[in-house]
Order: C-alpha cells, then sequence, then structure tokens
C-alpha cells in the first residue's frame, strides 16, 4: 500500500491566511496525532486532507459528528456503507434492518460499549455516547485512511482508551486532532505540531513527551 500526499496546502479566510502553505506526506502504518492549541489550523487541515483525498477511501469523524438525530444509533453506523449498496436495500434497511448488518454492527456497538442504545435515536443520547456512535460509523465505514477531528473529547478515561484503540486498530493510516497529550503520544505513533498555521513539529512520538508539546500551547 502507497501513502498519501498533502502538498501546498494553504487556507484563506477573506484575506486572512489561516494555513499554509505546508506539505504533509502519511506512510502507510502512520498514525498521526495532530495537535496545537484551539484555532491554530487543526480543523482546517483536516478539511483540506479530506477535500484532496477524498477518492481515496477517506473516512472522516468531524468535530460536529454528523450524525442524524431522528436516525437510531443502529441506522447512523449503517450509514458509514451507505455508497456500498443499491439505492433500495438501503431504503429497505429503514425499514427492515438485514440480520446480517444488525449482527455486525452490534457487535461493533459492543465494542465500544453502546449496543443497550442499538435502536434509540441519536437524538437523544448524551455528547460521549454520541461520539461513540460517530466513532462506530467511521469504524464501520473503513477504507485506507481515517481522519477524525477531536474523537474521544467528551469521553472519561477508560472510554477515550476504548475508542482510540478501536479506530487506530481499524486503521492502518490515521490523523487525528487531539487535545489530550497523553493519549495522543499512546495511541498514534507520529505528532504533527500546528502553530499559527505551520508545522512547527514533526516528530516520532516515541521520542517526545507531554512536556516537549507545551510550547505549542
Ligand atoms: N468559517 C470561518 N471563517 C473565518 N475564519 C475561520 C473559519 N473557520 C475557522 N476560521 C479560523 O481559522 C483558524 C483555524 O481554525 P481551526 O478550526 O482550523 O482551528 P483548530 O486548531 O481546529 O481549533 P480547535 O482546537 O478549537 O478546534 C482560526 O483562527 C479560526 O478563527
Amino acid at each position: 500500500m502507497t501513502g498519501l500526499v498533502l502538498a501546498g496546502a494553504v487556507a484563506d479566510y477573506g484575506s486572512a491566511r489561516v494555513l499554509g502553505p505546508l506539505d504533509l506526506a502519511l506512510a502507510p502504518g502512520e498514525r498521526v496525532a495532530l495537535v496545537g492549541k484551539s484555532g491554530a489550523g487543526k480543523s482546517t487541515l483536516l478539511t483540506l486532507m479530506h477535500q484532496r483525498w477524498r477518492d481515496q477511501g477517506v473516512a472522516l469523524m468531524p468535530q460536529d459528528l454528523g450524525l442524524v438525530p431522528s436516525l437510531s444509533v443502529f441506522h447512523n453506523v449503517y450509514m458509514g456503507r451507505l455508497d456500498r449498496y443499491p439505492w433500495w436495500a438501503n431504503l429497505w434497511t429503514l425499514v427492515r434492518p438485514r440480520q446480517r448488518d444488525v449482527v455486525e454492527i452490534t457487535a461493533l456497538l459492543e465494542r465500544l460499549d453502546i449496543a443497550e442504545k442499538r435502536w434509540t435515536p441519536c437524538g437523544e443520547l448524551s455528547g460521549g455516547q454520541r461520539q461513540r456512535v460517530a466513532a462506530a460509523r467511521a469504524i464501520h465505514q473503513g477504507g485506507r485512511v481515517l481522519l477524525a477531528d477531536e474523537p474521544v473529547s467528551a469521553l472519561d478515561g477508560p472510554q477515550a482508551e476504548r475508542v482510540m484503540r478501536a479506530l487506530t486498530e481499524t486503521y492502518d493510516m490515521a490523523v487525528l486532532a487531539m487535545h489530550d497529550l497523553e493519549l495522543a503520544l499512546r495511541h498514534c505513533n507520529r505528532v504533527v505540531g500546528i502553530q499559527a498555521g505551520s508545522i512547527a513539529i514533526d516528530r516520532p512520538s516515541r521520542e517526545l513527551s507531554t512536556s516537549d508539546l507545551l510550547d505549542l500551547y
């Protein structure tokens, strides 16, 4: 499997440059923690990666999660694979889900400790529960690379560990915007630190401690 390259990435809002120009290459096996203070440009960079790599098999877990509140947990997770099935199969699933999908999605929800809410509408879940559903949808989707914007920000310690493990076990390549530096260093093998729209640090996690990253904040 080959890697992915983002070259000459630039983002402007009006006349203000908020990111770049910057280059970033992602090699197979790399799980990158994107760190930096609020407003540094992490979400903007993830958005650019999503746009550039859209046809490369990208799963996106956005900061706002993008769930449909009126649909059940099961159906929101199912949506990760909507484009794999014909329209009539998707429509049928709304009314009568196929047993094999129910079994597969239930197993995934059990892994993320949210299976008991399988048929609950997402609009009736807590923030942490919704975040686990969005993680399950990203895992169910599959693909070459995961882009996730603060995927465990609403979860307590053990839940965050569980979700980070599930995400990084599923995807060979990933870029995850993270605020919890210890969690980032434990689950990602490369750290890219963003400061004022530029790359200030780009090193393997094993060479870093949380104190090395504090200058970014
Ligand atoms: N729609 C927008 N219009 C104008 N400026 C924007 C817009 N979206 C983001 N910005 C600006 O771009 C910069 C980078 O924002 P971005 O959301 O990428 O930061 P971030 O590092 O992801 O922050 P956080 O950790 O708070 O999510 C910020 O200065 C922000 O104010």
